[in-house]
């Protein structure tokens, strides 16, 4: 089948607009525009080793990270791609101490949507050409149109999100994105430049046999943890199960969406609250989990029913295939019953 027969992006968009709730073409130009910016970074991606791209800036971000210099580029190229499409009213980003408010254009404060960002994710993977993501999540401001920006515009469960998705910059480049109707992948044509639907209608299977987890952090784990890596690697049944892990979130969720598989970041003795950020991590992902018939919670609850507090807030994250992540909440609860 050659690329002229696949759906491109572009046409997607247009023909499910009416798909959408609030359909006035704005969420079309927002999608449009992180089309725009994930080319430009992919072209950097690409070019890495030879882009002076590789290695530190020498800041660190509000998490305390070292910023890499790709992290701080594909940052600015997509806060510059989503603030000239008169659609977002603000900013949140991993990069960001606070959220940006966009009066780059008159009609600004006019515009009902915010985003947040992970504007390149996996950014321990970027020196070693393993491949990185950017991840998006997208909300209906609960401000008034025309008045000022605030936190609460961000801070909102992510059962509220209105679309999600991500980038990931592997040997191929690929959208994958849901406005609540599925998930659906496209897979970026380098000479034409054009994302064409590849991947319609992504669906994690009930159950699979990969599962990720950083097992360098093995002593840190909660004992409900550990118990289930034993599980895993049991030699009974199905198991025991494929170990993989690239160290990169949006990687490793986009292989287990595709094979079957749960990929944990749990809290550990050093970190309570994990290491992911519910904003702009764990809720576009769990609400791709979702829509693509998988699951997604902190051990106990559901990611996108958790109240956010702070913009840069981390939780415990379990996503993956329904039953692989129902099994492993089932040893959480065993071990953890206060919780
Ligand atoms: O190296 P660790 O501790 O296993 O952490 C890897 C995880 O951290 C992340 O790199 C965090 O994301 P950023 O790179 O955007 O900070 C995830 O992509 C990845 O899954
Ligand atoms: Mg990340
Ligand atoms: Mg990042």
């Amino acid at each position: 089948m050659s690329e002229q027969s696949f759906q491109t992006l572009g046409e997607f968009i247009i023909d499910k607009q009416e798909d959408f709730l609030y359909s006035t073409g704005e969420l079309s130009r927002l999608l449009s525009a992180i089309r725009l910016a994930s080319k430009v970074v992919n072209r950097q991606v690409n070019k890495a080793g030879i882009a002076d791209i590789i290695g530190k800036v020498g800041n660190q971000n509000i998490q305390g990270e070292e910023q890499q210099k790709l992290d701080v580029l594909a940052n600015e190229i997509f806060i510059e791609a989503l603030s000239q499409r008169e659609v977002v009213c603000g900013i949140a980003s991993e990069e960001n101490d606070d959220f940006i408010e966009i009066n780059t254009h008159s009609n600004a404060h006019l515009s009902k949507y915010v985003v947040l960002i992970d504007p390149l994710d996996g950014s321990s993977n970027i020196d070693v050409n393993v491949s990185v993501g950017t991840i998006f999540s997208i909300y209906r401001r609960v401000s008034e149109p025309g008045t000022p920006v605030v936190l609460e515009d961000f801070l909102q469960k992510g059962v509220n999100q209105i679309a999600a998705g991500y980038v990931v910059y592997g040997s191929s480049t690929m959208i994958v994105y849901t406005t609540g109707n599925g998930v659906n992948g496209f897979t970026l044509d380098p000479s034409l430049g054009t994302y064409y639907l590849s991947h319609p209608n992504m669906q994690f299977s009930r159950t699979g046999n990969i599962y990720s987890i950083n097992e360098g952090n093995y002593v840190h784990f909660p004992q409900g943890v550990k118990d289930y890596i034993k599980f895993c690697q049991k030699e009974e049944e199905d198991r025991p199960y494929t170990s993989r892990y690239i160290g990169s979130l949006v990687s490793d969720f986009h292989r287990n969406m595709i094979k079957g598989g749960i990929y944990i970041y749990p809290s550990t003795s050093q970190s309570p609250t994990g290491k992911l950020r519910l904003l702009y991590e764990c809720n576009p992902m769990a609400f791709l989990a979702e829509q693509a018939g998988g699951k997604c919670t902190d051990g106990f609850q559901r990611i996108m029913e958790i109240e956010p507090t702070e913009l840069h807030q981390r939780v415990p994250f379990f996503c993956g295939s329904y039953d692989m992540v129902e099994k492993a909440e089932e040893f959480m609860k065993n071990a953890h019953p206060q919780s």
